[in-house]
């Protein structure tokens, strides 16, 4: 119930169980002869009857469970061919947005089919090779005028007209259709249109819908199933239709009252259409066999005649009527249900939206099949020389070259209109007294330094090569151009997902932001490209500029003891590391490492790039052991990096960031995973712990080997104890980084990893250099990935001193006292004695080593003291 009606005390009237609704008319008065029980209550059956009042009770239906039982079929129609068709209806408030649109924490059918759409796509793609084309658009009919949702500021996206297709039925002349290629950018449209809509308060309802909203995606697929091509064209519209309160409920007056009108015009249209279907389909003959002449009104609103596919025509089409439980609004309830009852008897005729020379082609393969089989026959029973068999056989190759022509064709077509489809994103608008190109394409402005040149040069970079170069080289080119130091075939850019590479040809001139360009140099938006001496040209990436400007905000991720991040890139040839403490900036696309550059000498001095890499380059994110390091890794080896954390948080805090850059879908995905939940060391150390990769799609994952390195570990320790226990018993119990000073050997770098075990304690260094395999570079090192241990009994801990400085501990281990000889004793910095005894070279001076740790994390110090302390 909403605040309103819970302020007036309302009772519930509706009763639901299973499929059926029951609406109870309280006003009637009990007991008295003539008002039965069965006459205060009215019950309707339907497909499903859907209780959402109280989330605590048993019956409570979820959005998720609406989208279960009917987004998943509209998915499966699509997806099958056929149009779909899902519209929202009933009064003011009770819920046809939030059923619909939902909000960003409990969405709805639009965004959960759009969402499902994706995901199946991506699962498709990978098995069946099929591609596809999704494009969407969203309209309002408000004061029954059309109104474009997704066109940005512009006149024209007031006020459009339906006009109706001979095959394609009806449609809006000029309404924007929207490529898109993921659920991110669906997602970006639909916040765009839904900001749009005109929405304005009245009294039923705060935030009232005042128009009817369609969204509308058309999906066409196409793949070869066992070399038959196949092409299939669906049209969704999912429909929020506006309240269809009564003027006096409302309070509406003035502008609200004429809307109240329009609004109800559309509704009422929408019910003489309704009724006249049913009427129709009531003796269960569908409306075209209908000999009896009767007259559906599609055309007397906007909203039917749009939607007249969709009613009674060719599209599987849902009907949801939404109600309030609230005793006040029975009239306008009791009207829904039985709206709704009548809608039942509409009889659809779905058919399978199939391209016509597919279409085609098919008839002829059955032909052709039948001819040989006849042939075959023929042959058996000697007609072979006969006229008939002869003309059979000219029909049959007739038929095969065909077959043979149409599938060529369609292909092409095919393959023409992946490129058209989103060239067809550039449009010219006029915006005042400019003109605007809309373009969603990378492509590139010429930049003309002529005085006397005039026009405008727009070149698309489709999907895949566009070659550049002059009109008399070999192969035509698909960008032309003239000028001094211009080769045959100068260059090309190749766009794959979304990256743009410039690859220069031979020793072409080419030059990006001044620089000359000699390797393949993926370009960035803004980027001034120069070929030869006078062809320069500005490259634009529109889905990057528009990433970069709405999200300028950059997320800036540094360690809380930022000398304690480090960063190492593998180099080319994977064998140097090169550390350096920094910090790490992760912007929106991109990902820097930075460092104080000490070898920079005067005004150079100061911060300098370490590494840089996309994010879109990335394919796993693999998190270190005890979650230590990050790594991220390409498909080349210029793009692993490694970023060491020093900090289990850290790293999960970083992957985090990383997959929200990566993947629209990872915050949701990502919420319960280990590696982004669970404790890191505890998870690194447990033997038992079942760690999935998470493969957020097919092409990103979050991955660990935490079962592999601790094999490693417990063999490269077990190797290094005298008293050798069993490699059973050996059970590590801490694993974390410290900053060390070891005297009298100090240790070569000044962090390392601590680590405890029952009976030791000990110091090792990870090796930083990644090892990849020859032919996976995503494959974990061969070799052991630890180095330098120093290992101590705990039997062998005489003392621990422990200092707590700011917000660090500093824990001194001193170890039992060896004998050294007087040489040595000298080398290890106690020179300065004085009193030497004769015989002092045979000498064996008492020594204790010492291990001061600095910990950045309280609660590993204070367990390394207790187990210490224990001991
Ligand atoms: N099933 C539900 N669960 C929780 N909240 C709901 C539910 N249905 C509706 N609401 C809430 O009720 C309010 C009104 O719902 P909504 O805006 O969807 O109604 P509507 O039918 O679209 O109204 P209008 O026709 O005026 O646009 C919203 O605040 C919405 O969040």
């Amino acid at each position: 119930m909403s605040q309103r009606e819970k302020d007036l005390s309302s009772q519930s009237i509706i009763h639901m169980e299973g499929n059926k609704t029951s609406i109870s008319n309280l006003k009637l008065p009990k007991g008295i002869a003539g008002y039965s029980a069965r006459k205060r209550t009215r019950t309707f059956s339907y497909d499903f009857s859907y209780d959402s009042t109280d989330c605590e009770s048993a019956n409570f239906v979820s959005q998720e469970k609406i989208f279960k039982d009917l987004g998943s079929d509209v998915l499966l129609a699509a997806f099958q061919g056929y149009n779909a068709c899902i519209f929202a209806y009933g009064q003011t408030g009770s819920g046809k947005s939030f059923t619909m649109m939902g909000s960003s924490e409990d969405r709805g059918l639009i965004p959960r089919i759009c969402e499902g759409l994706f995901g199946r796509i991506a699962g498709m793609t990978l098995w069946d090779k099929a591609s596809f084309c999704t494009k969407v658009s969203y309209l309002e009919i408000y004061n029954e005028r059309i109104r474009d949702l997704l066109r940005k500021k512009s006149s024209l996206n007031y006020n459009l007209r339906v006009r109706e297709h001979p095959k394609a039925g009806p449609y809006v002349e000029d309404l924007s259709k929207h490529l898109v290629q993921n659920y991110c950018d669906v997602e970006e449209l639909m916040e765009m249109g839904n900001a749009k809509r005109t929405t304005a308060s009245t009294v039923m309802n705060n935030i009232s819908s005042r128009s009817h909203a369609i969204f509308t995606i058309n999906f066409t697929q196409a793949k070869f199933g066992g070399e038959m091509p196949c092409e299939t064209v669906s049209k969704i519209h999912l429909v929020d239709l506006a309240g269809s309160e009564r003027a006096h409920n409302s309070g509406s007056s003035g502008v609200r009252l004429k809307e109240g009108g329009n609004i109800n015009k559309s509704l009422v249209t929408l019910g003489n259409v309704i009724s006249a279907l049913a009427d129709w389909s009531d003796d269960g003959v569908s409306p075209n066999m209908k000999k009896r002449h009767v007259f559906v009104p599609y055309r007397d609103s906007v909203l039917t005649w749009l939607l007249k596919d969709s009613l009674g025509g060719n599209s599987k089409t849902i009907m949801i009527a939404t109600i309030s439980p609230a005793d006040l609004n029975y009239s306008e309830t009791l009207s829904t249900l039985r709206y709704a009852n009548r809608a039942k008897n509409i009889m659809n005729k779905p058919t399978i939206n199939e391209d016509s020379n597919v279409k085609l082609i098919r008839e002829l393969r059955a032909e052709i099949a039948r001819l040989k089989v006849l042939l075959g026959q023929g042959s058996q029973i000697a007609l072979l020389d006969s006229p008939t068999a002869l003309s059979m056989e000219e029909k049959l190759h007739e038929n095969e070259a065909r077959v043979l022509e149409l599938t060529k064709e369609w292909t092409n077509k095919w393959n023409e209109t992946q490129n058209i489809l989103k060239e067809e994103t550039l449009a010219l608008r006029k915006e005042g007294i400019g003109v605007v190109l809309d373009s969603e394409l990378p492509h590139l402005i010429g930049i003309d330094e002529d005085l006397l040149s005039t026009g405008i040069i727009l070149y698309h970079l489709k999907e895949g090569r566009t070659s550049v170069g002059r009109d008399d080289a070999e192969v035509q080119q698909d960008i032309v151009l003239h000028g001094p130091s211009l080769e045959r075939e100068h260059c090309v850019f190749e766009n794959l997902n979304d990256l743009v590479t410039l690859v220069p040809l031979g020793s072409s001139q080419c030059f990006v932001n001044g620089i000359p360009v000699m390797e393949p140099y993926q370009l960035s938006q803004g980027a001034v490209i120069l070929l030869g001496r006078m062809n320069m040209f500005r490259f634009n990436h529109p889905k990057e500029a528009a990433k970069m400007r709405e999200k300028r905000k950059s997320t800036l991720l540094s360690s809380p003891n930022s000398s304690m991040t480090d960063v190492s890139e593998s180099s080319e040839n994977l064998s140097s590391p090169a550390p350096q403490p920094g910090c790490v900036l992760l912007f929106e696309s991109i990902i820097y490492a930075i460092f104080h550059d000490r070898d920079l000498q005067g005004d150079e001095k100061g911060l300098a790039v370490f590494h840089q890499l996309q994010l879109q380059r990335i394919r796993e994110v693999h998190v270190g052991f005890a979650g230590q390091h990050v790594r991220v890794l390409g498909t080349t080896e210029h793009t692993i990096f490694t970023m060491y954390t020093y900090s289990k948080q850290l790293t999960q805090g970083l992957c985090q960031a990383l997959l929200r850059g990566l993947s629209p879908e990872a915050e949701e995905l990502s919420r319960r995973h280990p590696l982004l939940q669970g404790d890191l060391m505890e998870l690194s150390l447990n033997w038992k712990a079942y760690i999935p990769d998470l493969c957020l799609n097919s092409r990103l994952r979050l991955s660990s080997q935490f079962k592999r390195a601790l094999a490693d570990l417990v063999y490269f320790l077990h190797g290094n104890m005298k008293e050798k226990p069993s490699l059973a018993d050996v059970h590590l119990l801490l694993y974390t980084s410290v900053r060390v000073k070891v005297s009298p050997h100090p240790r070569p770098h000044a962090i390392s990893w601590l680590l405890l075990t029952d009976t030791h304690v000990g110091l090792v260094q990870e090796d930083g250099v990644f090892h990849p395999t020859p032919r996976s570079i995503t494959l974990m090192p061969k070799q052991a990935h630890f180095e330098q241990v120093a290992l101590r009994e705990l039997l062998d801990v005489r003392c621990v001193l422990v200092a707590d400085r700011d917000s660090f501990i500093t824990v001194d281990v001193v170890f039992k006292a060896t004998r050294v000889r007087y040489q040595e004793f000298r080398q290890l910095g106690k020179n300065n004695m004085r009193a030497i005894p004769s015989l002092s070279e045979y000498y064996l001076f008492p020594f204790s080593e010492v291990w001061e740790l600095t910990f950045g994390c309280r609660k590993e110090a204070a367990f390394v003291i207790n187990h210490l302390s224990m001991v």
